[in-house]
């Protein structure tokens, strides 16, 4: 189970990505935002990053008008490793080398159909372990316990 959400920068390209999801049976659950409304990425940001922190939901898609703000305030939440994207082959390495566990993408940035493949390419890319095992549990460390050790 995905959890996805947006501001209102992000509302209708989220829709968009939502029907999508659908189109492909992808199941996911929605954090907000519900409309178009004038509102505050990090509310959304931090209702998403708790939703995977805590393992109700496996990985997290969120979006606002860069992306930025939002990415930002998800990786805040302890075990949250967010990425902001706007090609595939960050989103691909994001996967392997840094076992992201959060996509941000920018709507104001991204056209939607480069979205779509950057977020395929996200979800379908495994985390590789071995020597990036090590520099994950490096960051780990370092908000646990204030060092990378
Ligand atoms: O990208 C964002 C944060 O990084 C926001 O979507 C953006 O700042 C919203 O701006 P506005 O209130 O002018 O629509």
């Amino acid at each position: 189970m995905l959890a996805i959400g947006s501001d209102h920068a992000a509302f209708e390209y989220k829709q968009e990505i939502k029907a999508w999801l659908d189109e492909k049976g992808i199941a996911y659950k929605e954090f907000g935002a519900f409309g178009t409304e004038r509102t505050d990425y990090p509310t959304y940001g931090e209702k998403v990053a708790k939703a995977v922190a805590s393992g109700e939901c496996e990985k997290g898609l969120l979006f606002c008008g860069s992306g930025v703000g939002i990415s930002i305030t998800a990786n805040k939440v302890k075990g949250i490793r967010a990425v902001v994207c706007s090609e595939p082959y960050s989103a691909q390495l994001s996967r392997l080398h840094n076992d992201t566990n959060v996509l941000a993408l920018g709507s104001r940035v991204v056209g939607i159909e480069l979205a779509k493949m950057i977020i395929e390419i996200w979800l379908a890319t495994p985390f590789e372990g071995g020597r990036h095992g090590e520099r994950v549990n490096m960051m780990s460390r370092l908000e646990e316990t204030g060092s990378c050790g």
